[in-house]
């Protein structure tokens, strides 16, 4: 039986880059010998384009019909006039993420070794290269909190958002980054701005009863802003950062950058029972979109994180990871992260080589 995937590429560089995971996923089905059939739909501005709506009731019965969501990205120009609530990432994504419940949104920023001169810290800091994994809370925080609202006009014009985590919130992707610590090297950074917030006061307060369950693994806190610093001054000091959906959101990006680019960094949006949507971290970059050469490996290896967690294909997974790293060996980058003296190669090249190396091993 084929394992049923949902393929919503969006916008941007969203069809680009997923036309090359999906080279890549035929590629390890042939070679491992399972079957996916994947079904396509529309979400984001396409959608709002071609159906009215950002994420019409069909494209949600093709994902409610699939074992796993493999995303690519949504927004960009074309719909930012729109009233906020009706843009593509408010109308879609969070809605889809919400639906699902996929609270726990794990963000891998490995420095892979052929790009520690991509990464933009001095050579002495990098090292060997640095791995940190990145949890984050994704179905609550303020990008959810109610109330929400604008009024008044004038001087006194007035908006405002909502910080609130429930305390089964926090204990649930507390438990994910213990529990992820376990496999690595046990070490937990929960995020947060205690010294202001309430609601991170409040944070601090359930991570720390949550720690006395996993007693083997060290937690230390940090606030976000100490974080973001630390991050460049000394990366190799973070195992897993945990945090909740804003600062999530933020350190993401700086630690995608760290391994190089925007285009590397992977993730997987899970909720409790492994169903999850999988996406690259980064957006629909329309300042390189339709030009062939953004970077495809943030969603191939999103697209190996839906094989390991949401199908248990492992193996595949694994292959996925050792054929990128093998072709980053070869100096086969697309111009994001070509170190000096490589000569770039474009979006389709990339997809062609890593597939290419995962049939010849
Ligand atoms: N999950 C999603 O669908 C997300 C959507 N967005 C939306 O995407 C649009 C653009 O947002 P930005 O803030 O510009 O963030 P972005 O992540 O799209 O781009 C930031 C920078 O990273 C570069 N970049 C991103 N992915 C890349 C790749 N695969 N290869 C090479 N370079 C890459 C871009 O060229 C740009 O210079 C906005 O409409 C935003 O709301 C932003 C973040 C996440
Ligand atoms: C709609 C945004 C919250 C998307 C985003 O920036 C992200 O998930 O990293
Ligand atoms: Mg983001």
């Amino acid at each position: 039986m084929a394992h049923t995937i949902a393929v919503l590429a969006g916008d941007g560089i969203g069809p680009e880059v997923m036309a090359e995971a999906i080279k890549v996923l035929d590629a390890v089905q042939q070679k491992f010998g399972f079957a996916l059939e994947y079904t396509h739909a529309d979400v984001g501005g396409i959608a709002i384009d071609n159906h009215g709506e950002a994420l019409p009731a069909s494209t949600l019965a093709v994902c409610e019909a699939s074992e796993a969501i493999l995303f690519g990205s949504v927004g960009g120009p074309k719909w930012e006039s729109l009233p906020p609530a009706q843009q593509p990432e408010r109308a879609a994504l969070l809605p889809l993420r919400k639906h699902f419940d996929l609270f726990c949104n794990l963000r891998p920023a490995k420095v892979f070794k052929a790009l520690a001169a991509a990464c933009p810290l001095r050579a002495d800091i990098v090292g060997d290269g640095f791995d940190v994994l990145v949890v984050r809370e994704l179905t609550s925080g303020i990008y959810f909190g109610q109330p929400k609202g604008r009024e008044g006009s004038g001087p006194d014009e007035r908006a405002w958002d909502t910080k609130i985590y429930k305390r089964s919130e926090i204990e649930r992707i507390a438990r994910m980054a213990f529990e992820a610590s376990r496999l690595r090297r046990k070490k937990v950074t929960s995020v947060d701005k205690a010294n202001v917030l309430t609601c991170m006061v409040f944070w601090r307060e359930v991570v720390k009863e949550v720690a006395k369950e996993f007693p083997d693994v060290e937690l230390s806190h940090i606030y976000i802003d100490n974080a973001t610093m630390q991050l460049v001054r000394d990366p190799h000091q973070f195992d897993v950062m945990l945090c909740g959906n804003m600062f999530g959101d933020i350190i993401s990006d700086e630690a995608a950058m760290l391994t190089g680019s925007m285009g590397m960094l992977a993730s997987a949006s899970l909720n409790s029972s492994k169903f999850g949507l999988f996406e690259p971290a980064g957006g629909s970059a329309p300042d390189i979109a339709g030009q062939g050469i953004a970077n495809p490996i943030a969603q191939i290896l999103s697209a190996a994180m839906l094989l390991k967690y949401s199908l248990g294909q492992d193996q595949a997974a694994a292959a996925i990871e050792a054929a990128v790293s093998a072709i980053l060996d070869k100096k086969i980058m697309t111009r994001d992260i070509a170190t000096p003296g490589v000569t770039p190669v474009s979006t389709s090249a990339m997809g062609d080589a890593i597939v290419a190396e995962i049939l010849a091993n």
